[in-house]
């Protein structure tokens, strides 16, 4: 895992070396004062010599420039260096999103891969800016400060750092109980984030029902208990930081009085002595910075293996080696005893064979749940069969790639999904090549245009997040005027369930018949009346296909079809009268 994560390093070797190397001449320089003091006191003060103790201020002066350019240079080079490795890892995260499969989404949580790709990288930044640095520095500070004091006073030397275990006991002691601390805070923030998407997601079900002070109560609960948890997580930074505060203090009265008595015994310098006061903080800064990392590392792992567990978590849809892309495609679908469940131990679809001629029109119907949209989401490969296998126009479509099969495939759903923008950018994601005169065309052809020009923006209005602006008809012509621009040989329609006002749906039928010339088109069907002009109608119930044939057919055979459609007829007829 280390290694694994120390290879994000390599695009960023030179920002790494140049603060790498800057941050050890910072330490060294950081090192050497204490000294410096120790000559000035002992020996240019007693010598009065003020030419000399202006020249060596002046070089003081010098080296505190070079540092403060030096720690400016860590800091932001460090930081940007922490955002190179996290924009990098984004981006890879997004990528390997963008690649996977229906199946990934199925079973991963939308909150959860954004958590991934916002706290969790942002974590991973922070360690990756501060791991290898602070632990190397702190490592060379401590060891070279507690060197230089033994060089000064062994004694003295050996007392300053007797303290030392005991900080590293309350550090360590302190950091278990901050892990345990940070770790229900954030359990408690990701309740109350998914509290507060439910309830925005859902704000029109809690507004109908009246349950506004039902989500507040909720909402209190959750937020209460993140504050408790964050509170938890503050007293013990608190302790944390106020102990080694004591200790640092502590150690420095030791160390003064310690060092005094030496001093009487003639066996320490006044500038000795000052010298390993200001060593003492030296000493206990690497400790603090150990401490920190010790939060930070197993925070910034943590994050870094889910990280890795999404990245290596492979598409289980993926293009064969070999897989040919294929030219424009008539459109002849064949099902070849195809077996089909979403997970091993349940079969949606078993032993389905159907053929779907170029430029047909075929209808699924059947009760809810029995797998018309699995059929439909076979054939452009969103999932991989269990057994047999889809042909189009002869060719097995596992050998194909997704991309050149998924071309040519038009798929219109019930719930169309519109990205933030304008109406026009909406259109154009049909075809992100075509022109003005192009989505102008198709919107015309969705029966849309005399609703865009009464806009007062016309083309360029912004449609809300996922569209809340449009309404269930306009959004449905939007996707349809997207398909005109795809232009697919191919297409899949997910009819909408719920009924449109009378004109809207005549309209929308109208564009969808236009759009269905030429093309073989799968309808899933909930509304037996929209699909009269079908140019077959397959019966889908959880044995498999039990009936097929023309509208017409299907009625005077008196089976499955002519029930439903009964049903739905004394329905039609309840709901009128
Ligand atoms: N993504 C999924 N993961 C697991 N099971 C699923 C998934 N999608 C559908 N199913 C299951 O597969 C079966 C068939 O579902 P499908 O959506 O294909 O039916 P349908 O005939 O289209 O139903 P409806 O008319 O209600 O839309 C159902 O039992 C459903 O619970």
């Amino acid at each position: 895992m280390i290694r694994r994560f120390f290879s994000y390093y390599k695009p960023h070797r030179r920002l790494f070396i140049i603060d790498f190397s800057s941050a050890v001449i910072v330490a060294i320089l950081e090192l050497a004062f204490p000294v410096a003091v120790q000559r000035f006191i002992d020996r240019l003060l007693p010598s009065g010599d003020w030419p000399m103790i202006l020249t060596v201020s002046i070089l003081l002066l010098g080296v505190y420039v070079l540092s403060t350019f030096l720690q400016y240079i860590v800091s932001f080079l460090g930081h940007k260096l922490g955002i190179n490795i996290e924009t990098d890892m984004r981006r890879e995260l997004f990528y390997h999103v963008q690649k996977q499969s229906f199946r990934f989404f199925d079973n991963t949580k939308t909150g959860h891969i954004m958590s991934r790709i916002t706290n969790d990288l942002f974590d991973i930044g922070e360690l990756a800016h501060h791991g290898p640095e602070d632990f190397f520095i702190a490592i060379m500070t401590f060891f070279g400060a507690f060197g230089i004091m033994m060089t000064i006073n062994v004694k003295l030397a050996i007392v300053s750092i007797l303290v030392v275990p005991f900080l590293v006991w309350v550090i360590t002691f302190c950091n278990i109980r901050m892990n345990q601390a940070w770790k229900r805070m954030y359990s408690k923030i990701a309740d109350v984030n998914s509290r507060v998407e439910d309830s925005v997601s859902g704000v029109r079900v809690v507004q109908s029902f009246t349950n506004e002070s039902f989500e507040k109560k909720r909402f209190d609960h959750d937020n209460g208990k993140f504050r408790k948890a964050k509170l938890t997580a503050y007293k013990v930074m608190a302790y944390t930081s106020s102990s080694i505060y004591m200790m640092t203090r502590f150690v420095t009265l030791v160390v003064l009085v310690f060092g005094a008595w030496l001093s009487f015994h003639g066996q320490l310098t006044n500038g000795e002595l000052v010298s390993f006061i200001l060593y003492v903080n030296v000493l206990m800064k690497p400790v603090d910075k150990i401490s920190a990392l010790m939060e930070l590392y197993p925070k910034g792992m943590a994050g870094f293996k889910r990280f890795s567990d999404l990245v290596d978590q492979e598409p289980d849809v993926q293009d064969r080696e070999d897989a040919i892309k294929v030219p424009l495609l008539k459109g002849d679908i064949q099902f070849d005893d195809v077996t089909f469940g979403y997970d091993s131990h349940q079969t949606v679809l078993q032993g389905i064979d159907l053929q779907v001629k170029a430029g047909e029109t075929v209808a699924f119907v059947g009760p809810s749940g029995a797998g018309k949209t699995t059929i439909c989401s076979l054939v452009p490969r969103f999932y991989d069969l269990d057994d047999g296998k889809i042909t189009i126009d002869g060719i097995d479509i596992s050998e194909m790639t997704k991309q050149s099969l998924r071309a040519q495939i038009g798929i219109v759903q019930q719930d169309v999904f519109l990205f933030t923008g304008t109406i026009h950018d909406n259109i154009a994601y049909g075809n992100l090549n075509a022109t003005e005169r192009d989505i102008q065309e198709a919107a015309r052809r969705a029966h849309m245009e005399s609703f865009i020009h009464s806009l007062p923006q016309g083309y360029e209005t912004p449609v809300g997040e996922r569209g809340l602006k449009l309404s269930g008809g306009q959004k449905q012509r939007i996707a349809i005027a997207r398909m005109f621009l795809k232009n697919p040989p191919i297409l899949i329609l997910d009819e909408a369930t719920s009924a449109l006002d009378t004109e809207t749906e005549k309209m929308i039928q109208h564009a969808l018949s236009e759009l269905a010339e030429n093309r073989t088109t799968l309808i899933i069907a909930h509304r037996l009346a929209t699909i009269r002009n079908a140019d077959r109608i397959v019966i889908v119930t959880e044995d498999g296909i039990a009936e097929e044939g023309s509208y017409d057919e299907l009625l005077n055979r008196g089976g499955i079809f002519a029930k439903l459609h009964c049903i739905q007829y004394e329905r039609n007829v309840y709901t009128a009268t």
